[in-house]
């Protein structure tokens, strides 16, 4: 099972709802809004009144990605615009056990999010109290940078662990997913693949969002 999630990151601002409304016609099954501080990541990006805006525009998940610092302080505000996956990064959260609960406790669907560098073994003693493990093949930040191929074999790694330890885990990946990159990653056991410029940045976004589902879908086969 492919779910693409385009990044509304590489979308057209002026004209947000329309853009969102395009890709689900298109046969997206998330919405990937990444929220950005300034201080975890070098850009600064959209909050909860975003969120907020989108829920009545789409029948789709949305999927909110936290690149800020002290996310606890914002979860509350994220659920309650309408989010309905909410990620954090390992490297931003203090009190992992915690913020997890938090973002359950909304009834929200819980991930844990890595960065290319940050090893497995940090997440190993949380996997039974999350939903989904974001896997950056990027550094985070910024839309259209170059996919990470060194990731992979720590997705594949994770898979591995799920499967030992028949964990109901979700594996998701963002950055630099094109057609040519979703192979490996459906391969080593991603089912969410976020894609932002590669589906915005084209003039014929259901084209491309197709093609990319396509070629998760034809390794697979
Ligand atoms: O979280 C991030 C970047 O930090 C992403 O969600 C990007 O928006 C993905 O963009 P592409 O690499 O697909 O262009
Ligand atoms: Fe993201």
């Amino acid at each position: 099972m492919i779910k693409i999630a385009p990044s509304i990151l590489s979308a057209d601002f002026a004209k947000l709802g329309q853009e969102v409304k395009e890709v689900e016609a298109a046969g997206a099954e998330l919405i990937h809004i990444d929220v950005m501080d300034g201080h975890f990541v070098p850009n600064i990006t959209m909050g909860p009144i975003v969120v907020e805006a989108l829920r009545p525009i789409t029948q789709l998940p949305l999927d909110v990605h936290l690149m800020i610092e002290n996310p606890d302080n914002y979860i509350e505000q994220f659920a309650k615009a309408g989010a309905d996956y909410i990620s954090v990064h390992v490297e931003a959260c203090r009190h992992l056990h915690r913020t997890i609960q938090l973002i359950k406790s909304l009834n929200v669907k819980a991930g844990v999010v890595l960065n290319p560098h940050t090893p497995i073994e940090s997440i190993q003693h949380i996997l039974e109290d999350i939903d989904f493990v974001l896997f950056m093949t990027v550094n985070p930040g910024f839309g259209g940078q170059k996919f990470i191929t060194s990731v992979v074999p720590k997705i594949e790694a994770l898979s591995a662990i799920i499967k030992e330890r028949g964990l109901n885990i979700e594996i998701e990946v963002d950055g630099g997913i094109t057609a040519q990159t979703i192979g490996e990653c459906a391969k080593a056991g991603v089912t969410m693949f976020v894609a932002g410029s590669a589906i915005y940045n084209k003039e014929d976004r259901a084209k491309a969002l197709q093609e990319i589902k396509a070629a998760g879908e034809a390794v697979l086969q």
